[in-house]
């Protein structure tokens, strides 16, 4: 997906960034969200920074995938923007509409167009459902269709996502592998042909082969109905092929935001060099993955993030400023933004 031409813009800045003449599809400004933790006796203990101050925009057809550690809040940041969760503060407009603060029936009609799949395919399909069932209730829900036209539609579905109708429909969820368990997921996020799928860790349980089949999917699914994807995943490499735009979270801030080519060839946040030096190699003669450089020390405790830069206490160029001011995302470069008092320079 990397070498399609797409309108893209940087985000970060707080203002609305659009590119062009087109409107982003999908606009995050300041997205706050945090969990308040209990002892017994339901006493608060703490606040979870789990996403603090995120915006970015997402163009027509754009892929921009998420990274970061875990615990870093790329699942956060999906369930405030699908509204599955109400963020603290911030906003999130989609096609032109704020999501935050509209009420639940209107953003069930939005939830037409921006679909959810998630790691596990079985926790989101209802067990004694028949797959027929399961692909046609947004259709039943959100459309006119005639049971016979729901039928026709569902067996469509079920070709694009390549499973055969005549020998799928009738099974249960649980009379299916994994990786066709998540097929069924995605023919049931696409029946509405939406503009926006936020993939969590949609292929990361995927044997190689199947994952390699779920992606292609998704790509020729983008390339007919002009899909968007937020793509989140551990897996760097998975990442790198399918994004226009890669955001590096850490600690629930954007350290980086920019091409997915700029950011893996020449990252220029510390957070981000490190994540990426730490890409298991394969050694060929022994089968063992190694990890080159390890990510240095443990992420900090979101309840009590540092203050300043989150990552300076892990950070070998950090200095006296790193504790005291918040870096502001920054564009350093074409459409690529870093959060960082002294980014790297590249070469
Ligand atoms: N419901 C919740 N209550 C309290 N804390 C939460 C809740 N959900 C998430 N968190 C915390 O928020 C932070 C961000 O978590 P989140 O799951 O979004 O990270 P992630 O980057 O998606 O991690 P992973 O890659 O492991 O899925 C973590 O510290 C997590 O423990």
């Amino acid at each position: 997906m990397t070498d399609r031409a797409v309108a893209v813009a940087p985000a970060g800045a707080n203002e609305a960034v659009t590119s062009g003449s087109q409107e982003p599809l999908l606009s995050v400004r300041n997205l706050v969200q945090e969990y308040t933790t209990r002892g017994p006796g339901g006493v608060k203990t703490g606040v979870v920074h789990a996403v603090s101050d995120v915006s970015f925009d997402l163009m027509p057809g754009e892929t921009l995938g998420i990274v970061g550690e875990t615990g870093s809040g790329k699942s956060t940041l999906a369930r405030a923007v699908i509204q599955v969760e109400k963020p603290v503060s911030g906003t999130v407009r989609f096609q032109g509409h704020e999501l935050v603060g509209m009420p639940r029936r209107a953003i069930r009609k939005v939830r037409a167009d921006m679909q959810m799949v998630y790691q596990d395919p079985f926790g989101s399909l209802n067990p004694r459902w028949r797959v027929d069932d399961v692909i046609a209730e947004p259709l039943l829900g959100h459309t006119s269709m005639t049971r016979q036209q729901r039928t026709e539609r569902v067996d469509e579905l079920l070709d694009i996502v390549g499973l055969r109708p005549g020998e799928y429909r009738h099974r249960r969820p649980l009379e299916l592998s994994g990786g066709q368990a998540q097929r069924v997921a995605i023919a049931r996020a696409v029946a509405l042909e939406p503009a926006l799928i936020i993939c969590d860790e949609a292929t990361s349980s995927l044997d190689l082969l199947i994952r390699a089949q779920v992606l292609n999917l998704f790509e020729k699914l983008r390339a007919e109905l002009n899909l968007a994807y937020l793509f989140i995943a551990h897996d760097l490499a998975t990442v790198k092929c399918v994004s226009d735009r890669v955001a590096v979270m850490h600690l629930g801030q954007l350290a980086e935001l920019g091409p997915a080519d700029s950011i893996y060839a020449a990252p220029r946040h510390p957070y981000s060099h490190a994540l990426l030096d730490s890409i298991p190699v394969l050694d060929t003669a022994t089968g063992i993955a190694n990890r080159p450089v390890a990510l240095p020390g443990d992420p900090p405790s979101p309840l009590n993030p540092p203050s300043g830069c989150r990552f300076r206490t892990r950070c070998q160029r950090a200095r006296e400023v790193c504790a005291e001011e918040v870096p502001v995302l920054t564009e350093v470069d074409d459409r690529h933004s870093v959060a960082c008092h002294f980014p790297v320079t590249p070469g």
